[in-house]
């Protein structure tokens, strides 16, 4: 089972000059619910009164999913969750040197007996914990054997392998987190950055290599460059891991739709998943295999996430497409028509940089067929 944490309303918005008003987690909140999220981490207690306020609504929902908070580990921040009635909590601490250094002045010892600390006192209060690793990726493996074995003996439930700054590649991903998988003390969660692209990529091979759980974030929203996206994890899942996931494309199309309108995004075309024209084909050798088969360029089906196939007529169209436009106008083409008209369709979309509409074909053909 791999479940997904989504943390849009966490990790999503700190995305720098992003901030979501209360009404608006409330849909995202609801919305990631509907889409299939497993788990979602919807804020910072240690932020205040308003923050505190907003999870508290989110919890009324009663979404029957985990809702889990993000948390320093210290008790002041553990309170502040508390306050919350929250029952899921995550405990962040710095694993790499680099960070160690600069939040505990290298003192590794004060900080684990800070994390025993809060997790004891998590526990104590029959929170389901979650250790954050932060910056996992570039931390020494016996120290982060350390912490997890630190985690276990406390009763902590899940430890996030945080890539912070997003440098791992799917090989070293797959091998850092088969180690630490291995070691058989805590499951795995996935917390990856989209700074070199890989944000998917190395959260799907860590559930390749046995992570259990990963944290996304819609439209790849984040610190930086993001994170792993919501909808090309869960895609990735059904369609490349065959696992057993559902995707109503009319819900899909609503969350992303909201959270790029929260986030004052706006979504590129060629965004994997969901872009308006990732099933436009223009190729003509494309455009020639699709009429025969669906299957030869592409990966899944539009109906899937609820956008449409086309065939722009562009630059590149060959023959095929020509005749697929006037064929739906009722027009049965001339093959030698056609060859000559291919370059003044080059011509036209090249200095115009705008494809041809079916009418302006149909008005061209006619024109040579004159000729
Ligand atoms: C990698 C990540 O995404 S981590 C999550 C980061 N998210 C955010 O920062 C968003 C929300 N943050 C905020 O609203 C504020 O920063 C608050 C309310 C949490 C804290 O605000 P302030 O009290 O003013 O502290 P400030 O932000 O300046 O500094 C953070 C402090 O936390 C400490 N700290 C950072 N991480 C940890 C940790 N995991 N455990 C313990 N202490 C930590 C820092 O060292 C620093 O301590 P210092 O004041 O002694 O130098
Ligand atoms: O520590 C965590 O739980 C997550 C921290 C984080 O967002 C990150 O390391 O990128």
């Amino acid at each position: 089972m791999f479940l997904i944490n989504d943390t849009t309303l966490r990790d999503g918005e700190q995305a720098a000059y992003v901030a979501f008003n209360t009404k608006e987690k409330i849909k995202i909140a609801q919305k990631l619910f509907k889409v299939g999220a497993d788990e979602l981490e919807v804020g910072i207690p240690a932020m205040g009164r308003k923050e505190q306020e907003d999870i508290k609504e989110i919890i009324s929902l009663n979404l029957p999913t985990r809702i889990m908070s993000w948390n320093r580990a210290t008790l002041k921040d553990l309170e502040a969750s508390l306050k919350c009635n929250l029952k899921a909590v995550d405990l962040s601490i710095p694993v790499s040197d680099i960070l160690i250094d600069v939040k505990f002045k290298g003192d590794k010892n004060r900080l684990l007996k800070q994390l025993e600390e809060v997790i004891i006192q998590a526990k104590k209060e029959n929170l389901f914990v979650c250790i954050g690793g932060e910056d996992s990726s570039r931390a020494n493996l016996s120290f982060l054997k350390e912490v997890m074995q630190l985690g276990n003996s406390l009763g902590a439930n899940r430890f996030r392998y945080c890539d912070t700054v997003g440098i791992l590649t799917p090989h070293t991903t797959y091998e850092n987190i088969k180690n630490l998988v291995d070691l058989n003390l805590l499951d795995i969660e996935m917390h990856t950055h989209n700074d070199f692209g890989m944000a998917t990529a190395n959260t799907i091979s860590g559930f390749e290599a046995g992570a259990k759980s990963a944290n996304t974030t819609v439209i790849g929203l984040g610190e930086r460059a993001g994170n792993a996206s919501f909808e090309q994890v869960l895609m990735s899942l059904k369609t490349l891991l065959k696992k057993d996931v559902h995707i109503n494309s009319k819900d899909l199309k609503d969350l992303i739709t909201t959270v790029s309108k929260a986030s004052n995004r706006r979504i590129d075309t060629n965004l994997p998943i969901i872009g308006k024209n990732i099933f436009s084909h223009e190729s003509g050798i494309h455009v020639n295999a699709m009429i025969k088969s669906n299957l030869c360029y592409e990966p899944f089906s539009p109906i899937d996430v609820g956008l449409k196939r086309d065939y722009p007529i562009g630059k590149h169209s060959g023959t095929s497409t020509l005749i697929y436009h006037l064929k739906s106008l009722g027009i049965e083409a001339n093959k030698d028509v056609l060859q000559k008209l291919l370059p003044i369709v080059r011509q036209i979309v090249t200095k115009r940089k705008k494809v041809l509409q079916n009418n302006e074909l149909r008005e061209l053909y006619l024109c040579l067929l004159d000729i």
